[in-house]
């Protein structure tokens, strides 16, 4: 190592001090931050108002992006990562917000609630995409994470078939890029037999593994959490998994980023029991039928187009109600609270044999 000079390292050592005054500074503000956070809160409880407000979340990151990016230094990209979790953990001396997520731990739902809600909420994993809706009509949580499409695999219909079923409703999303790993404990590939993941994630993945592992087995398991920990303990083993998998079961990383597509995305969608306030640039979801006569999507579709409402998405789905009857998923730019929204929705509603609204949220940033 080459010798620091006297001079630099007095300066080094006045620097790291300067470092710890304000890292005071910071711990101080944080607790008269979350003093005040806290006094919201009881205001909040008496009026009996939501604990949770995406909508000032949002403005706080939208204004603090704004305000660092006047100083340059530190990276505007972690501005946001950064007050996530101090309003996490300012919202938690409020109220212990818990999400039941699609697990188990280390799935990309679970990855997608943390990035959603920050760390200091009781995230919950369970079996199933109905058991998070479930956990929420019971009232053991108070809002659900699920996927809901992937760039590449498409729509999850599951999640959108149970919206038939519950009267929940979407209260945000998530979109989260997704990176495949090879990972194991045994970095040594000729000695591999196994090879342990999801059914997308092979999908994903199989140029890859004909090329580097063409005889190791692909055993099929139902997420790629579960796949890490089938991996953890075996040598001959490796899994195809997210970086948080790697970390919760201590595998180590053996060739990052083997699935095939640059632009893997996946949407995931909040779940709760009530719309909340606009933000701005929201969206809106909706489910409706149509009737069985010439020219009824274009109809039904009209009060949108009159008014130059955009819309994002549609996808349809067997009603189950009988054949050939189907609902038709929807996504539309604005919220429900907008007046040409709901004028155009009033009239669809109209229009249609079966609508039902399944929420207004913050588009994802
Ligand atoms: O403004 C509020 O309603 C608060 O409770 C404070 C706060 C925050 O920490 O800034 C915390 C939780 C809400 O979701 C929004 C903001």
């Amino acid at each position: 190592m080459k010798e620091i000079p006297q001079e630099v390292k007095e300066n080094l050592s006045k620097l790291r001090e300067q470092i710890d005054k304000i890292d005071e500074e910071i711990v101080r503000l944080l607790n008269k931050r979350a003093k005040l956070a806290k006094e919201v809160g009881h205001i909040k409880k008496q009026y009996r108002l939501p604990i949770y407000v995406p909508s000032r979340e949002r403005e706080i990151f939208e204004r603090l992006i704004k305000l660092n990016e006047k100083y340059k230094e530190f990276p505007t990209d972690y501005i946001k990562p950064v007050f996530r979790e101090i309003i996490s953990a300012c919202r938690s001396t409020e109220e212990n917000l818990k999400v039941a997520y699609l697990g188990p731990k280390a799935t990309f739902t679970h990855q997608a609630s943390i990035q959603y809600f920050g760390q200091a909420v009781e995230h919950i994993p369970v079996a199933t995409i109905k058991d998070v809706f479930e956990e929420i009509v019971k009232g053991k949580v108070d809002f659900g994470v699920v996927p809901v499409e992937n760039t590449i695999e498409g729509v999850v219909n599951y999640t959108l078939d149970m919206f038939m079923d519950f009267d929940l409703k979407i209260t945000g999303e998530i979109i989260l890029e997704i990176s495949l790993h090879l990972m194991g404990i045994n970095p040594n590939l000729s000695e591999i037999e196994r090879v342990y993941s999801h059914r997308h994630a092979f999908a994903e993945c199989r140029d890859w593994l004909h090329k580097n592992l063409p005889n190791a087995q692909l055993i099929e398991v139902e997420s790629t959490a579960k796949a890490a920990e089938m991996a953890k303990d075996d040598y001959e083993s490796v899994a195809i998994a997210s970086e948080a998998a790697a970390d919760i079961y201590g595998l180590h990383i053996i060739e990052r980023k083997i699935d095939k597509h640059l632009h893997n995305f996946t949407r995931f969608i909040v779940i709760g029991k009530d719309i909340p306030k606009p933000t701005g640039n929201d969206k809106t979801s909706f489910i409706f039928s149509v009737k069985n006569e010439v020219g009824a999507l274009y109809k039904t579709l009209e009060p949108l187009y009159k008014r130059g409402i955009n819309m994002t998405k549609i996808e349809s789905r067997p009603s189950k109600k009988g054949a050939w009857d189907y609902i038709f998923f929807t996504d539309i730019e604005g919220h429900i609270e907008n007046k040409n929204i709901k004028e155009a929705l009033k009239e669809l509603e109209n229009i249609s044999p079966y609508f039902k609204i399944l929420g207004s949220y913050p588009k994802a940033q």
